[in-house]
């Protein structure tokens, strides 16, 4: 099944004041790009960002693969807006969900498309627990809570029905399963959670801020490793080919800043050292380029969910100078790491003529990495 996202960040935020709550940054991103990625991880394709006119600067670095919807002066009018984007190369189904609820987890998300198989829509929503009254400013009467559910997104439908529903509906719906209902579309409710709070009042950021602190997996790694000098014209340190009176003896290009930080990010993934992943007894690793080694730990960080955020290589030698080559080491490693500069260390030292390092008989690096869940 083709599952598109459409996430609705077209409102202005009103209840809660100050600069659109969307575009306002919680745990390291915004509260959009919570909301966006959450759709992302279910692996909802095409993703529509339906946002205001005004504010497409916001929305153009939310995700790199949103498509961009100007909305409407309602939330149904943006919906409509995201359906219709969709409809020339329509989907099998489509997941519709506020910007304003960032903790959305894959699991909420996951019932709402299995409950897809069975019906035309689903919905997460959770009972109310607490007992309902009716006043204003005094209890006028209670109301029977049985049966009542609080309505969360993603609301999930199969495209064509709720395209048609949308385009029929008079306006003025809270959302889209009044849409579907009153286009008599079956729609089944899930279990939502808590935590799928929709950010609306004074205290709301906060809230989603700390639940989504609370969900982040941080990571570290360490690397070490060591060459001897050999007979050579030219080392190469973290990427950069330096000419040298020596060369050093390895099975690749013997690069001991690449190798300590590459293992490093096998470290903080746990995932064994680079001789578990690149053998030195097979002849494919003869004389290798260890950028290639560099480049595989990333693509397993990718595959794990976790981003590689920032690292830190210290070099252990009396020579060469490592300062006049610094900057292209940044460039090597942030290439091929998607790091800018002030996330790339590179350090360096001699050891004062103590231990090999010192009598000039090998050199060696170690190096950190930090990796954080996407
Ligand atoms: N014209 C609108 C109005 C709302 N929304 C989106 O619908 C979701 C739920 O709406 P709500 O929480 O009411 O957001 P706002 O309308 O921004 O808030 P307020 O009512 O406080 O102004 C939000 O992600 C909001 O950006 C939208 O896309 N287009
Ligand atoms: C769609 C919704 O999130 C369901 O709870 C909600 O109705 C939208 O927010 P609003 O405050 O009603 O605009």
């Amino acid at each position: 099944m083709r599952i598109a996202g459409i996430i609705v960040a077209g409102g202005r935020g009103t209840r809660l004041g100050g600069s659109p709550k969307q575009w306002r940054v919680i745990a390291g991103r915004s509260v959009a790009s919570h909301a966006m990625m959450a759709l992302d991880r279910v692996g909802a394709d095409p993703l529509i960002l339906v946002h205001h006119a005004d504010d497409i600067a916001f929305a153009e670095n939310v995700h790199p693969r949103a498509r961009l919807v100007v909305g409407g002066a309602t939330r149904a009018e943006s919906v409509r807006a995201g359906l219709e984007a969709l409809a020339a190369d329509p989907p099998d189904a489509v997941l519709i969900h506020d910007a304003a609820r960032p903790c959305l987890t894959r699991e909420v998300a996951e019932r709402v498309v299995q409950a897809l198989a069975g019906h035309e829509g689903a919905a997460p929503a959770l009972p109310v627990t607490d007992a309902l009254w009716r006043g204003v400013t005094e209890v006028e009467g209670a109301q029977p809570r049985e049966g009542l559910w609080r309505a969360q997104t993603p609301q999930g439908f199969r495209f064509g029905p709720i395209l048609a529903a949308h385009r029929s509906s008079p306006g003025g719906a809270a959302d889209d399963v009044e849409v579907a209902r009153m286009a008599g579309l079956s729609v089944a409710i899930v279990r939502g959670d808590e935590d799928n709070l929709k950010v609306t009042h004074r205290g709301d950021l906060a809230r989603a801020s700390r639940i989504l602190e609370g969900r982040m997996d941080i990571r570290t790694g360490h690397g070490y490793d060591v060459h001897a000098f050999g007979p050579g014209d030219h080392v190469s340190i973290c990427g950069v080919k330096i000419p040298h009176s020596q060369g050093v003896v390895a099975h690749s290009d013997g690069d001991v800043g690449l190798h300590a930080l590459t293992d490093a990010i096998l470290g903080a993934l746990a995932a064994g050292d680079i001789g578990h992943h690149f053998p030195p007894s097979d002849p494919r690793w003869r004389g290798a380029d260890s950028v290639l080694f560099l480049d595989h730990a990333k693509r397993l960080a990718d595959e794990a969910g976790l981003r590689v955020s920032h690292v830190d290589v210290t070099l252990v030698c009396e020579a060469p100078r490592i300062g006049p080559h610094a900057g292209a080491m940044k460039d090597v490693i942030g290439r091929t790491l998607g790091l800018g500069p002030e996330r790339v260390s590179i350090k360096a030292t001699t050891s004062e003529r103590l231990g090999f390092t010192g009598r000039s008989e090998g050199m060696a690096a170690l190096a950190t990495a930090t990796l954080v869940s996407e």
